[in-house]
């Protein structure tokens, strides 16, 4: 007995010894891995940012001139490549090769059959019908429940202001973004800026600040396995919430027949195929009411945090850089004054120095900073002898790119005159990586855009914002999350201008 433990033991001590050198044994760089744990002791155990570890690596491999690197999750490969060129042909050229992001999905679970985790043809169907959902005519027809909800936002700053306090801005802005996103997805009229204990803001929260056992298991643990153990993407008491409360609006929508400017509706719309100009047209098959349920929950979790972190380091940086937050409130003055004073969607896309704040803002501290991809079809990466074999996980290092010095000299000045045409245009494709790019390309970024957007115009033209001795700076990177974030409490001194 004794003898059959030791030998097994030995063997798997093997078999890991030998996974590690994967990448090796293809040719390509790889960083020395640590015996099981792999390159992510630290990160897999909570203890660091995923994203740093890719950040670093990425810094380490250029300083090497290497096109492409390889790392480990214990002993699972992961191929992340620093050539500009290779990561067009994943992210564009070569698509059909790398159309996943490799997250869970399973159809066991409802929740997580939104459009981020879905792949193949599932993925491209609901793309398809989700598409026309997200042109700048639909954005225009739901601007005013986002301009509605800056009211709520200003009086929760002067309400800060009227009792000496500083404002803990990322929460500030993540019940901004919270309010709006519930309204356009769910169509719930929903108020997190001026109550404490909002239920879609404690979710949001539990949601994006998930456990490290929970992060571990999502990162290395296959669908195929989680699904049919009954591992739910969603808590569960959130996944019935949300269903009861979406499946009583669809009811009372569908009883009272009433329309309204929301996600919500045009969801709706894609499910009784019925035909509104460029909807349903494309796609024959009617979405189901669980699909709709999926991509709803998919518009919450990907488009309130995301935009949310986004207004959270804006406002960071403009408190540390003054005279660029006085030349924005100017430009913002300027604006709404040649508009009778109104936040209308046409002003907010004439303030052209207000877009380069937050492409600069995206830049340096890009929400989503590794794109994930796993390989469909196996691949030869173009001139060279690398092959990544089908099912291997791909990262693109975007914060490492938007960070390197090559295309961003002194990369941590925050500057937005980097975002002028005419810089833009220097600048090779796929050094600016925010949104993603290709066919997986955010879908929700004109939505995106216009509630940073409208959340910054209503901010600065009120207020002027200064940093806080609670504020730790250099900030710290949170440490679990599935977006990038600032460990604890960002707090700015706020008052009227
Ligand atoms: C500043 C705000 C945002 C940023 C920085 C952002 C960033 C991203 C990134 C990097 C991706 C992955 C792209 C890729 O793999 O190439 C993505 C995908 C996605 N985003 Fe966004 N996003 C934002 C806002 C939103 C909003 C507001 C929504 C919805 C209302 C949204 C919905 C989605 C969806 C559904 C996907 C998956 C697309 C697919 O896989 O086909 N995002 N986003």
């Amino acid at each position: 007995m004794l003898l059959y433990i030791v030998v097994s033991l030995v063997a798997l001590l093997l078999y890991i010894k030998h996974k590690q050198l994967y990448w090796k044994r293809r040719g390509l760089y790889q960083f020395k891995p640590e015996y099981f744990f792999g390159n992510a002791r630290k990160e897999l155990l909570g203890q660091r940012s995923i994203f740093l570890l890719f950040r670093e690596a990425y810094e380490r491999a250029k300083a090497m001139k290497e096109k492409h690197f390889g790392i480990y999750y214990f002993w699972e490969p992961v191929y992340v490549p620093t050539d500009l060129g290779i990561v067009k042909n994943i992210m564009i050229k070569d698509f059909q090769h790398f159309w996943g992001h490799g997250w869970y999905s399973h159809p066991k679970d409802r929740m997580s059959r939104h459009l981020f985790a879905l792949e193949g043809d599932p993925w491209r169907l609901i793309r398809t019908k989700l598409t026309p959902t997200f042109t700048s005519g639909k954005m225009k027809m739901m601007f005013d429940i986002l301009v509605a909800k800056t009211d709520g936002l200003e009086k929760l700053i002067d309400h800060h202001i009227s009792r000496r306090q500083p404002v803990d801005i990322r929460e500030t802005a993540a019940r901004f973004t919270t309010d709006i996103i519930v309204n356009c997805a769910f169509g719930i009229e929903n108020d997190a800026l001026s109550d404490d204990e909002n239920y879609f803001r404690k979710y949001g929260r539990k949601m994006f600040r998930p456990s490290t056992f929970y992060m571990l298991i999502f990162n290395t643990v296959p669908s195929w396995i989680l699904g049919p153990i009954g591992f739910k993407f969603a808590p569960p008491e959130l996944d019935k919430f949300l269903t009861d409360t979406m499946l009583d609006t669809i009811q009372y929508r569908n009883k009272n027949n009433i329309h309204r400017k929301d996600f919500m509706n045009l969801l709706l719309q894609l499910k009784s195929g019925e035909n509104n100009g460029d909807i349903s047209q494309k796609v024959s098959r009617k979405l189901t009411e669980d699909e709709i349920l999926a991509q709803c929950f998919g518009f919450f979790i990907a488009g309130y945090e995301t935009s949310s972190t986004t207004i959270t380091f804006a406002l960071l940086e403009l408190a540390c850089n003054q005279n660029v937050q006085d030349k924005l409130r100017e430009q913002i003055v300027e604006v709404l004054n040649q508009n009778d004073g109104l936040i209308t969607y046409e002003a907010t896309m004439d303030m052209k120095y207000l877009d380069m704040v937050i492409s600069e803002t995206l830049r340096k501290h890009p929400p989503v900073p590794n794109l994930p991809r796993v390989c469909s079809k196996t691949y030869k990466v173009p001139e060279t002898e690398v092959v990544i074999e089908k099912g291997t996980k791909v990262q693109i290092p975007v914060w490492g790119i938007h960070m390197d010095p090559e295309y961003y000299p002194n990369p941590e000045i925050f500057d937005p005159e980097r975002f002028t045409a005419e810089n833009k245009a220097k600048r090779p494709d796929m050094s600016y990586l925010p949104f993603g790019e290709g066919p997986r390309m955010c879908i929700g970024l004109r939505f995106g855009m216009m509630q940073v957007r409208v959340g910054l115009i209503s901010l600065i033209k009120n207020f002027k914002f200064t940093l806080n001795e609670k504020t730790s700076n250099p900030i710290k990177i949170e440490k679990v999350s599935f977006a990038l974030g600032v460990d604890g409490d960002v707090w700015l001194d706020a008052s009227r201008v």
